[in-house]
C-alpha cells in the first residue's frame, strides 16, 4: 500500500565531464512504501539517491519535496557510515539526537543497540555500525529515509534484520528509498522498484507488476528486463519480434 508523493524528480541528469551518471530520470517517491533502486554496479543508483537527498546537485532537472512540514525532511544512511572514533555508541547517537532535539535512547532502542550503548563505536561489528547509521538516519523522525546499500557485506541473519527494520520504517508511514544488490531481500521488502541501467531508468513499477511482466522471481525478472532493454536498444525500430 503506497501513500502520498513525498518527493518528485523531474528529468534529473548528472554528468561528470563527458560521463553521464544519471540521464533524464523522472520519478515519484511515495510514503508508506519502500522503493528499491536496483541495477548493475555503476548504473547510477547512488548518484540518483544523492540528488534526491540534495547532497548532489543535478546538472539539469529538478527535485522537489512534497512531504509534510518537518524539521528534518530526509534521513540518510550512506554506503559506508563512519563515526568519530573515541565516542561511545550512546554519545554518537546523542550527537545526532541533539541536532534535532531527539532522544538518543529512543534511537538506539529502535535499532536494538541499547545493549551496546557504552561500547566505543570503533568496537562495533560491520552490522552494528550499519544499525547505528540507521539510528542516525531516523533522528528527528524524518518523513523520508534513504539507505544506500544497507546490508552490503553483512551475513544473512544481519541482512535480514536490517531489511526487517527497513520495512518497519515504511510501515510507520515514511517514504523509504534503498539501493541494494540483495535482490531476494529487496523482492520481499520493496513495494516498488526503480530499475536503472547505464544511468537510464529502464523500468519502474510494483514488484508484483514487474514479476508479472516476465513471470519469474525478481532476480530473473531483473536480468530479463535488462536483456529486453539491451535488445530494444540494439534492434532498429520496427524490427523487434
Ligand atoms: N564524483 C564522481 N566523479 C566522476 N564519476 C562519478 C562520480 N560519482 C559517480 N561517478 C560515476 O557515475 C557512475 C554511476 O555511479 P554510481 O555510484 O551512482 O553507481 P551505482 O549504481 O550506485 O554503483 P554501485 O552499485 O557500484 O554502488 C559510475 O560510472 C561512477 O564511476
Amino acid at each position: 500500500m503506497t501513500g502520498e508523493t513525498y518527493l518528485t524528480a523531474e528529468e534529473v541528469t548528472k554528468t561528470y565531464g563527458d560521463m553521464t551518471a544519471v540521464s533524464e530520470v523522472s520519478l515519484d517517491i511515495p510514503s508508506d512504501a519502500v522503493t528499491g533502486f536496483i541495477g548493475p554496479n555503476g548504473s547510477g543508483k547512488t548518484t540518483l539517491l544523492r540528488m534526491l537527498l540534495g547532497v548532489e546537485r543535478p546538472t539539469s532537472g529538478t527535485v522537489s519535496y512534497d512531504g509534510p512540514a518537518a524539521e528534518r525532511q530526509l534521513g540518510y544512511l550512506p554506503q559506508r557510515p563512519t563515526f568519530r572514533p573515541g565516542f561511545s555508541v550512546r554519545e554518537t547517537a546523542g550527537f545526532y539526537a541533539d541536532l534535532v532535539d531527539d532522544d538518543p535512547d529512543r534511537l538506539l532502542e529502535r535499532v536494538g543497540l541499547e545493549e551496546v550503548a557504552s561500547r566505543p563505536v570503533s568496537g562495533l561489528s560491520g552490522g552494528m555500525t550499519r544499525l547505528l547509521g540507521i539510528a542516525q538516519a531516523l533522528a528527528g523522525d524524518p518523513p523520508i529515509v534513504m539507505l544506500d546499500e544497507p546490508a552490503s557485506g553483512l551475513d544473512p541473519a544481519m541482512s535480514r534484520l536490517i531489511f526487517d527494520i527497513v520495512e518497519s520504517i515504511a510501515d510507520a508511514g515514511r517514504a523509504v528509498v534503498l539501493c541494494s544488490h540483495e535482490l531476494p531481500l529487496v523482492e520481499e521488502t520493496a513495494d516498488r522498484l526503480v530499475v536503472l541501467e547505464s544511468g537510464h531508468l529502464v523500468r519502474t513499477g510494483s514488484v508484483a507488476a514487474l514479476q508479472e511482466q516476465t513471470g519469474g522471481p525478481l532476480h530473473e525478472t531483473f536480468t530479463a528486463l535488462l536483456d529486453q532493454d539491451r535488445a530494444t536498444i540494439a534492434a532498429p525500430e520496427g524490427t523487434q519480434s
